[in-house]
Formats: structure tokens, C-alpha cells, sequence
């Protein structure tokens, strides 16, 4: 047997980024794939599975992909979905930030680049230690569990499994608040400032909150560090949850109602909305937030509503992304001097002895 001998190469480590997913392209087929992987998975809708797996099938894919092409091609870039996009950027700037000292993955949940080919790409790279960053600030089971499920699933297919560690959230971590109120600050400053801001989070469905999911209390205290950071008056500012699906009670208030509100009972002329549960921009922002809703405000008498972008890779972002990486890596990447010293003596040893699994030393 003449193979590649693991136990010569160095243990690396590595840090695999997990978004959500986004369609390959925007028409109906890719969206379809794309829905039907997303919305089968348990973590996302809980109801009864076969009224649900009913429901899915007959009423929503045959119709919401067509639906949904013509949202898609309105944000879709010369490099594909934004999302997909901006996670390469995250990926890269992330890598560039670390060096050799980690190998930087980036996987969906759903769809491209699927988390199978992200571990195996990994494990190629010498990949042994791995740390998971889930990238939604706020904790929920339907996105960062749910990344979760689909990384333990894909680690269960592989014979040799890295030594893992997982980041659940960082809605209230210090230099992410930083990070959140220095781009809005920076983008007041370039194109001046609304009256009101609303932080605008995606919903999900009130029952899950009330069975113990943390994302409602942890949407309120990124809202409220953020405010208080950027010394916001009581009135200046509001939350509100947005995209959400179906007829079940989900989060509230929601975006869609509150923001033509602002305009007729607030008076509000020009609004400002910063959607901090996105790390980076997508549909949920760039059409639904940045297009329909500022259509919504400006039918309901508003002047303006002007949406400001995600952290995206933005360097205050990948500044704080990377700080709170080393935090969780402690301990990871250095490695002191005499033991690289030992490994390297025991590598030159193994290549003296050079065992392979048929040579006449192991039988
Ligand atoms: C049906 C249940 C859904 C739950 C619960 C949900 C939670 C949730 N989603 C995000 C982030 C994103 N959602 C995106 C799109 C999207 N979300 C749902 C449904 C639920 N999301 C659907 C059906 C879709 C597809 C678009 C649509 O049909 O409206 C995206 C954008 C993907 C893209 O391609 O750009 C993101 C990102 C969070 C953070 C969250 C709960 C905390
Ligand atoms: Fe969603
Ligand atoms: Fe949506």
C-alpha cells in the first residue's frame, strides 16, 4: 500500500465560516433546490412533518420559486448570489488576517459550497483542529443549531474526525458592538443622518422563543449596546423583525407594518434601518429592506428610507471577527519552540523508519 502518511504531515489549524446558503442562480430550478433542502430541515419548521412536507410540496414550491426569480436578479452580482459573494470576501480577508497560522473554510448549510466539501477541503489541508463560527451574531436553533446538525451530519461520514470547537453567538461581544456602531457612524458621516434608526432583525415564529430559543433576548441586547454606543435617546431608535412566512404568530413588531407607522403616526421623514442579525447583505436586506420597504415608506408619505449596509467585509468587521476567533483559539495556534523543536526531530525519525501498512515492521 503506497499512501500519503498523515503522521508526517503537521497538525494544522483550521476555522470553518458556516452562512446560511443561497440559490446557485436566480431562476426557479436553482431556487427550488434551494428552498427544498432549507425548508425540510426540521430546525427551521417545526410543524407535524407530513402536513408540513404537504404544504411545502403543493402550495409553496410549486409557486414561491417563480415568485422569487425576479427578487434574486435585482441583488444578483457578476460573482452570483451577494451572499455567497461577500462570504468569499469574509473568507478571504479572514485568511489574509491569520496567515499560515489558520486555514479558513467557508461552507452553506444549504447548498454551495456544502459543508462535505468544505471539511474534506480542510482535512486536505492538514486541517486536525477545527473551530466553527456559525455566522449569525444572535443565536437561534433555526440558523446557528441548525448549522450545527448539518456539520455533526457531514463530520459522521468522515473516518477521521478533527478536535472541534464551536462558537454558539456573539450578539454582546464588545468589539462586534464596536464594530456595528463604527460602520454606521462611518456611513452617517458619508451620507448624513435619518431621523429615526430601526434595528431590524429576521423574525422567526414566537413559539419557538417561547420553548426556550435565546434569539428574541439576544436581538434586544446587541439593539440596546448598539444604541447605547452610539448615545441614541429613547424615541431614536426602535427594533423590529422582519421576512417573516406563513400565518403563525412570529416576532414583533413586524418590519412591514412598523415602517410605514414611522411615517404616519411618527411623522417620521427620513429613516434610517441597520440590520444587524446579517452579517452579511442578502435578499432579506438588499431586496426586501433596501427596495420593497423604502417603496413601503415612501407610499405611506415618508421622504426616505435608507438602508445601511451589513458588516459584510468591511476591515472593522474582519477585525472583529478575527479577535474573537484568537479568543476561542487559545491555546490552538501557538506552538511553543521546544515542541516544534520535538516535532521536528520525530518527523525526521518517521522518515528514517518510513512504516507504510505493508512493510514486513507492522505484520
Ligand atoms: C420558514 C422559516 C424561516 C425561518 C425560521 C428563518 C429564520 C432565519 N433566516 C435567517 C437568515 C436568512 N434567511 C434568508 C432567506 C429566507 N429565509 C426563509 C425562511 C426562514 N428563515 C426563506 C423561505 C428564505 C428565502 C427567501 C424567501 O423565500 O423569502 C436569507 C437570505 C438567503 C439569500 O439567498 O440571500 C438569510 C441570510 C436568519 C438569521 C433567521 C433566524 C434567526
Ligand atoms: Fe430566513
Ligand atoms: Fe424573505
Amino acid at each position: 500500500m503506497n499512501m500519503e502518511t498523515p503522521h508526517r504531515t503537521p497538525a494544522r489549524t483550521g476555522l470553518l465560516l458556516i452562512n446560511l446558503g443561497t440559490p446557485d442562480a436566480p431562476t426557479a430550478g436553482a431556487i427550488r433546490r434551494y428552498l427544498r433542502q432549507f425548508l425540510s430541515d426540521r430546525r427551521v419548521v417545526e410543524f407535524p412533518r407530513a402536513l408540513w412536507l404537504a404544504v411545502l410540496y403543493l402550495f409553496i414550491l410549486p409557486f414561491r420559486p417563480r415568485r422569487l426569480v425576479h427578487a434574486y436578479e435585482k441583488v444578483w452580482t457578476a460573482r452570483g448570489s451577494p451572499l455567497l459573494a461577500i462570504s468569499r470576501d469574509q473568507q478571504q480577508a479572514l485568511a489574509s488576517t491569520f496567515g499560515a497560522d489558520v486555514v479558513v473554510g467557508l461552507a452553506m448549510s444549504y447548498g454551495e459550497p456544502s459543508i462535505e466539501n468544505a471539511l474534506a477541503e480542510l482535512e486536505s489541508a492538514g486541517v486536525r483542529r477545527m473551530l466553527v463560527l456559525p455566522m449569525y451574531p444572535q443565536y437561534s436553533g433555526t440558523t446557528t443549531a441548525a448549522a450545527f446538525d448539518a456539520l455533526f451530519a457531514a463530520l459522521r461520514q468522515r473516518r477521521w474526525m478533527p478536535e472541534l470547537r464551536t462558537i454558539g453567538s456573539y450578539h454582546d461581544d464588545a468589539a462586534h458592538i464596536e464594530a456595528l456602531a463604527t460602520s454606521i457612524e462611518s456611513w452617517w458621516q458619508a451620507h448624513g443622518r435619518g431621523e429615526h434608526l430601526l434595528i431590524s432583525f429576521h423574525s422567526i415564529p414566537r413559539a419557538y422563543v417561547e420553548a426556550g430559543d435565546p434569539y428574541f433576548c439576544q436581538c434586544q441586547k446587541t439593539a440596546r449596546l448598539l444604541a447605547a454606543r452610539l448615545g441614541l435617546e429613547t424615541g431614536a431608535w426602535s427594533v423590529s423583525f422582519q421576512s417573516r412566512l406563513g400565518r403563525q404568530p412570529w416576532l414583533m413588531p413586524y418590519s412591514d407594518i412598523v415602517i410605514p407607522q414611522l411615517a404616519t403616526a411618527r411623522g417620521v421623514r427620513r429613516l434610517d434601518v441597520v440590520c444587524p442579525g446579517f452579517s452579511a447583505d442578502c435578499l432579506e436586506t438588499l431586496e426586501e429592506v433596501a427596495i420593497r420597504y423604502a417603496a413601503d415608506f415612501a407610499a405611506a408619505g415618508g421622504e426616505t428610507l435608507r438602508y445601511i449596509p451589513a458588516l459584510n467585509a468591511q476591515p472593522v468587521h474582519i477585525a472583529a471577527l478575527a479577535e474573537l476567533c484568537r479568543q476561542h483559539l487559545q491555546g490552538w495556534l501557538e506552538t511553543p519552540a521546544e515542541d516544534a523543536a520535538e516535532i521536528a526531530a520525530r518527523l525526521q525519525r518517521v522518515e528514517a523508519i518510513g512504516p507504510t501498512l505493508d512493510s514486513p515492521s507492522l505484520r
